[in-house]
């Protein structure tokens, strides 16, 4: 029975998060993808329509993931609370993000969600994710499709990287082990909101001594985000970056030994 309610709050902690979808059907084969797969949580930021009897008939038996779909007007506000980010791309973009193949990817989820929300995001039917929303993420994860025809439908691909989170989970009851321990302890690491803050004060600061130009910005946040979500700080280095960010605002702090 404890083991039972040890995988359910795993399972329960991950979130499938759909950005600006634009097909009522695509949210209700989302729902049974999730629903077969043992998730409940979805997301579906800014929808260009709102879920209709087509996302139900989709949705088959899974309507009730439709009807407590959390819907919110921001990727930030879907991210609130999660301590991983993975993003979902068919394409490699120009800069490149630490990749995680779909197997690592359920690993990693089933393995964090055991601690705290961790999300995986899907992109708009048309255009994917924006940079900016993929530059958000700790890790990108490709399907290995074929290289002449890698773009799945949505559902589809939440469907394989739901498949995944399952296989990785049944992992774990075949083997009748307990959980791993990560290496971290609890609260390690910070939150999306609190990392998203972090990064507004390190352009803030950037700025204000003159090393990026607002009109010229070029790619230096971009590769720092990179960096940073590659180091994964936890919460205690995030506070020692932000200490010197603000000892570099202020004089004061600046000045107190001399
Ligand atoms: C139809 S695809 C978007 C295609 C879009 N032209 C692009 O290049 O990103 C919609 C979403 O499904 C997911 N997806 C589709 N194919 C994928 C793949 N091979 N690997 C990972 N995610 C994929 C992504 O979340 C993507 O944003």
């Amino acid at each position: 029975m404890s083991e039972l309610i040890s995988e359910k709050v795993g399972l329960d902690n991950v979130r499938i998060v759909l950005v600006e979808t634009s097909h009522t059907g695509n949210m209700g084969s989302t729902a049974r993808a999730m629903k077969t797969m043992g998730l409940t949580n979805l997301y579906l930021v800014n929808p260009l329509v709102k879920p209709d009897s087509q996302a139900i008939a989709l949705a088959a038996g899974a309507s009730d993931i439709i009807g407590h779909a959390s819907i919110v007007d921001t990727l930030d506000e879907a991210l609130v609370g999660c301590r991983l980010v993975i993003g979902t791309s068919a394409r490699s973009r120009t800069l490149q993000w630490p990749m995680l193949e779909p197997r690592e990817c359920g690993v990693k989820m089933t393995q964090e969600a055991q601690q705290a929300p961790v999300a995986l995001v899907f992109g708009r039917e048309r255009v994917g994710l924006t940079n900016d929303e993929l530059q958000k993420c700790h890790y990108h994860v490709a399907i290995p499709a074929n290289p002449d025809y890698s773009s799945l439908n949505l559902a589809m691909a939440v469907q394989i990287l739901a498949y995944e989170i399952r296989v990785a989970w049944l992992d774990r009851q075949v083997e009748s082990q307990p959980v791993p321990e990560l290496a971290e302890p609890e609260q390690a690491y910070p939150l999306a909101e609190d990392l998203e803050r972090f990064y507004q004060h390190l352009q803030t600061v950037l700025l204000n001594i003159g090393f990026i130009r607002a009109a010229h910005p070029g790619q230096v946040m971009n590769k720092l985000r990179r960096l940073i979500n590659r180091a994964r700080p936890e919460s205690q280095e995030l506070n020692i970056l932000r200490g010197i960010l603000s000892a570099i605002e202020n004089p004061d702090i600046r000045n107190r030994d001399k």
